[in-house]
C-alpha cells in the first residue's frame, strides 16, 4: 500500500490527479506536489492545502513518484534527482511517448517503472487509467500503482508494445470528442438555436451517448442503426459524414497522434 505520493510537475494533467487523489480520501499530508515557480507553488497550496516541496525533498519523503512533467522536460528532471531515489521507490510515468526504458536508464538499477497513461476526464473522476508494468516492477507493485489510479475512474494494465496507441485512443481522446462538441453546437447556432441552448443538447447527447455505449449490451453499430429510422434524418446526416470520409479522417488522425508518441520517444531518448 502506498503511504505518500509526489507528484513532479502540476500542470493540468498532475494537478488532476493531485485533486482526484484528495477527493478519493488521501490526506493533504500524504500528497506532495512539486512546481516549477514560486507562483504555481503558492497557488497551489492556496487551492489544495498540500505541501509543495522542491522535486528532490518530495522524492526522499514518497513512497511512490508520479512525473507528470512534459516529455521534454523530464531528462532534465531526472539529472536533477540523481541520487535521490530510495532503492525500490516506484516511479510512475505519465509522459506520453517515452518508454519504460527512458526511465529505467536514468534511475538507480531495478527501480519499478511503470508507464501510465490517464486523460483529463480524472477532473470528474472519470479517466481511463492505462498501465504498464517496466523490467522491475512486480505484480505487487503494479497493483499498488493502480490502486492510486483506480479513485480517478477505470483503469486497465496493458503491455507497454500498446501503449503509443493507447495514448492516440485514450489519452488524446477526449479532445476528439470536445472537436465534436464543438462542430455540433456551431451547427445548432447556424440554425438558429440559441449557443446555450445548441451547447446543452450536445452536452447531455454525449453524455447520454457515452452511458448507452457503457451501458447497453450493444456494440456502436447496433446502437447507431436504432436511431437510423429508414428513409429518417439519421441516415440522411450519416451518408453525408461518409462522403465526407470522416470515418477515414479519424483514423489518420489517430494513427498521427499515434506516430508523434513514436517520435517523442526518438526525440528524447
Ligand atoms: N494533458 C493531458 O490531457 C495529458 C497529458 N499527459 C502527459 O502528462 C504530462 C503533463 O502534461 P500536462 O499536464 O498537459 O502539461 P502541463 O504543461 O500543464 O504540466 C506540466 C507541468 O510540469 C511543470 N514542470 C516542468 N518541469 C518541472 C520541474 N523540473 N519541476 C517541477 N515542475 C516542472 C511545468 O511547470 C508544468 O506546470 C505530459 O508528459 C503529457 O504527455 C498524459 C495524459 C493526458
Ligand atoms: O497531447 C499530448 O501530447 C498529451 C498526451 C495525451 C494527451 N495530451
Amino acid at each position: 500500500m502506498l503511504k505518500t505520493v509526489a507528484i513532479l510537475g502540476t500542470g493540468k494533467m498532475g494537478s488532476a490527479i493531485l485533486s482526484g487523489l484528495l477527493r478519493a480520501g488521501w490526506a493533504r499530508d500524504s500528497v506532495i506536489a512539486t512546481a516549477r515557480s514560486a507562483e504555481r507553488a503558492k497557488s497551489l497550496r492556496e487551492a489544495y492545502g498540500v505541501a509543495v516541496e522542491s522535486n528532490t525533498d518530495a522524492v526522499l519523503r514518497a513512497d511512490a513518484v508520479v512525473v507528470a512533467v512534459k516529455p521534454q522536460d523530464a531528462g532534465a528532471l531526472l539529472e536533477e534527482l540523481t541520487g535521490s531515489f530510495a532503492a525500490g521507490t516506484p516511479v510512475v510515468s505519465i509522459c506520453a511517448g517515452l518508454p519504460v526504458a527512458f526511465f529505467e536508464k536514468r534511475l538507480p538499477d531495478s527501480t519499478p517503472v511503470v508507464r501510465a497513461m490517464p486523460n483529463t476526464p480524472a477532473l470528474v473522476d472519470e479517466a481511463m487509467t492505462v498501465l504498464s508494468p517496466g523490467t522491475h516492477t512486480d505484480d505487487a507493485c503494479l497493483a499498488a500503482v493502480e490502486e492510486l489510479f483506480k479513485p480517478l475512474g477505470r483503469t486497465l494494465v496493458v503491455d507497454e508494445k500498446h501503449q503509443d496507441a493507447v495514448t492516440a485512443i485514450s489519452g488524446s481522446g477526449p479532445a476528439y470528442f470536445y472537436y465534436l462538441a464543438e462542430a455540433m453546437t456551431e451547427a445548432g447556432v447556424l440554425m438558429g438555436l440559441p449557443r446555450d441552448v445548441a451547447a446543452d443538447l450536445v452536452t447531455q447527447t454525449a453524455l447520454g451517448a457515452a452511458r448507452m455505449l457503457r451501458e447497453a449490451d450493444s456494440s456502436p453499430v447496433e446502437l447507431r442503426e436504432a436511431v437510423e429510422s429508414p428513409a429518417g434524418t439519421t441516415i440522411n446526416a450519416v451518408r453525408q459524414l461518409d462522403n465526407h470520409r470522416v470515418r477515414s479522417a479519424m483514423t489518420d488522425a489517430i494513427e498521427a497522434a499515434r506516430d508523434r508518441a513514436r517520435e517523442i520517444a526518438d526525440e528524447y531518448a
